[in-house]
């Protein structure tokens, strides 16, 4: 995996150019990027090691990765790889504290997510220049970044089951610029997402010709950062970084944790960290870039003193910029849905019967089968019909009117196993012989936004992460109508073959569905915006449009934390970009 060359030496403290904190999903493609030039030297600074060694087939096969502790119950963890945060208690999930999965490997959350690679929509993006003043972020414009950052390989129609035709346009990428990140389909397609596919169209949710040339609406077989050549998981790690210690003096200091930003007359010079209790600084002849992603950038910036002073002050921190945005304005999406028992086969087959499972095994060892996806294959999108629409009051409605007409509400997914409130591992199995499915909804147009703080100047304590899901009542009216939209998929296909698992045919009225939805919601783990880019005099702002930091020099944050809104759906595709779009500010002296 890694070259020795590539190792930084633990416990000495060293000089690079560019030192990078965060050896994530961003980190390592904007890392490996300016690494390309020989004339400078790059050092990243991970936390952890290689998901490959220290999680092994539950990591890279993708089938496995859905079942790899990605619950709620604080106690459904896998230190391996994860951060294993909780939060704080959410008054709008019936007070329960959600553990939230991050990825604590090379990779970061690409070698812990679900795979699921779209982008977003050309009028969601376009919010995004209107923020920061900067037409560099158009939809045409980041399109070039987009297609930068990956590699397109059609479906292998040979392998996918006949009912799973992809629709996709090719034009959407260009293989031309062999971008590191492998885009494909699993070669096989969920029977129950056929099914469901179907459900969709009858409720009038057609199929969309492509989600990755900026439009959403409609439903999809989703295309997956899963490599073709082997069928496992393409992360930042297996793309960008191992090409790069390939062809790159990259420097790679893992199991090393950053401690603080070091700054002098405001102007960042190295970081503070340590590697098995040794302390020592990595100094930046350049630039420091800070992706330790959506909770943790946040957290090194105010351990630094750069955020709301009255946080910093509190816990004698040294206030080297006041900067009230930080940690604020989070966004995040929230799933929930309707489950049945099923007449098709479901992975929860997989779990719960021993002799399917060694039959996935030996499909997978052939690149064929289950566990070549990740446990689900089509998605659809929304905005709501009218009927449903005719039920939310005129608040809710003018709070959605804010967003584009492209931007749609409402997520649908099938689900290859039971949504439920995930508060354990044995919550997802029932062994009772039959296979279970899930139609899920999350809101992808959100009102509710939460907020990350710090206790301890020391970035071992973990950070404070609340994000206040479902307390805005629009998100509330929404959830309620999207949940409805579920059942109506399930009343138009006929293979279920018992009666609603979940919640149960009791829960019928407005205030039994919120209920349960407030005590069964999931995370998707999309949270972004916590470094919110945006223009000088927005106070809220945290980096201008080349990703720097307001007040200080020589010290960007490059990853998830400064999307200036969450666009809809799936957020890899933009954290590659934003990696892409600012190397390119970087080698052009922006
Ligand atoms: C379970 C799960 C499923 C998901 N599914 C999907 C999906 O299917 N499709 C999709 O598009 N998105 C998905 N996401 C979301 C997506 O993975 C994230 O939005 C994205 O990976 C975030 O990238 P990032 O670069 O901002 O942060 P990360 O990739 O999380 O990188 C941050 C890195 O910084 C490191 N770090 C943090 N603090 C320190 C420190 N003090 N010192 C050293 N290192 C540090 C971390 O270990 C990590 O490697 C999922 C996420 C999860 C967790």
């Amino acid at each position: 995996l890694l070259g020795v060359t590539n190792l930084g030496a633990p416990g000495i403290s060293c000089t690079h150019d560019y030192v990078i904190v965060g050896g994530g999903t961003s980190g390592l493609a904007i890392a490996a990027r300016l690494a390309g030039n020989p004339l400078v030297t790059v050092a990243v600074i991970e936390a952890a090691g290689f998901y490959e060694i220290e999680n092994g087939a539950g990591s890279i096969i993708p089938g496995l990765a859905a079942a790899q502790n990605t619950g709620t119950s604080p106690n459904d963890t896998n230190a391996l790889i994860d951060w294993n945060f909780v939060t704080t208690p959410q008054t709008g999930a019936a007070n329960r504290k959600i553990r939230y999965a991050r990825g604590k490997t090379l990779g970061g959350s690409s070698g812990r997510h679900l795979m699921v690679y779209h982008r977003g929509t050309k009028g969601s993006y376009q919010k995004w220049p209107d923020a920061v003043g900067d037409s560099g972020y158009t939809w045409d414009n980041l399109l070039t970044y987009f297609k930068r950052s990956c590699f397109l390989t059609a479906p292998d129609t040979s392998k996918r089951n006949a009912n799973g035709t992809v629709s996709y346009d090719p034009s959407s990428f260009d293989n031309s610029l062999a971008g590191p990140l492998q885009v494909s389909w699993p070669n096989w397609a969920s029977p129950l997402s056929s099914w469901v596919v179907k459900g969709f169209t009858a409720i009038g949710i057609n199929a969309a010709s492509d989600v990755n040339s900026g439009s959403l609406n409609g439903s999809s077989w989703v295309s997956t950062t899963i490599n073709p050549s082997d069928e496992t998981r393409d992360s930042s790690q297996t793309s960008f970084l191992d090409a790069a210690m390939a062809t790159t003096s990259i420097k790679i200091y893992q199991q090393t944790m950053a401690k603080k930003i070091l700054f002098k007359n405001r102007v960042a010079y190295g970081v503070l960290v340590t590697t098995f209790g040794i302390t020592y600084t990595i100094s930046a002849r350049k630039e420091v870039i800070l992706l330790a992603g959506v909770f943790q950038s946040p957290q090194l910036l105010m351990v630094s003193g750069i955020g709301p002073q009255a946080t910093m002050k509190s816990l004698g921190i040294t206030v080297i910029k006041g900067l009230p945005g930080v940690g604020q304005n989070m966004w995040d999406h929230v799933m929930f849905g309707s489950v049945y028992p099923v007449g098709v086969v479901t992975a929860t087959r997989l779990v719960t019967d021993t002799s399917a499972a060694l039959e996935a095994l030996a499909e997978f060892a052939l690149q064929e089968g289950p566990l070549t996806a990740p446990g689900f294959g089509a998605l659809a999108w929304e905005k709501l019909p009218a009927d449903s629409r005719s039920t939310l009051s005129s608040q809710t409605l003018t709070a959605l009117s804010t967003f584009p007409a492209d931007w749609p509400e409402v997520e649908c997914l099938a689900l290859d196993g039971i949504l439920g409130p995930w508060g354990s591992a044995s919550d997802k199995n029932v062994s009772d012989g039959n296979s279970y499915g899930s139609v899920a909804a999350a809101l992808v147009a959100p009102l509710s936004q939460g907020n990350v703080t710090i206790t301890s100047a020391d970035t071992s304590v973990a950070p404070v992460i609340n994000p206040n899901f479902l307390t805005h009542p629009a998100d509330a009216e929404v959830a309620v109508a999207a949940f409805k939209r579920a059942r109506q998929v399930w009343q138009n296909i006929n293979i279920t073959v018992g009666p609603e698992y979940l919640p149960g045919p009791s829960v019928q009225t407005d205030a039994e569905i919120l209920q349960f939805i407030r005590t069964s919601l999931v995370q998707v783990w999309h949270a972004s915006s916590t470094c919110a880019m945006g223009q000088a005099n927005d106070t809220m702002a945290v980096v201008d449009s080349t990703a720097k930091v307001f007040g200080v020099s020589n010290l960007r944050v490059v990853d998830a934390s400064i999307f200036p809104i969450l666009s809809p759906g799936h957020p890899q595709s933009n954290c590659y970009m934003i990696a892409e779009k600012i190397a390119d500010d970087i080698k052009s002296g922006r």
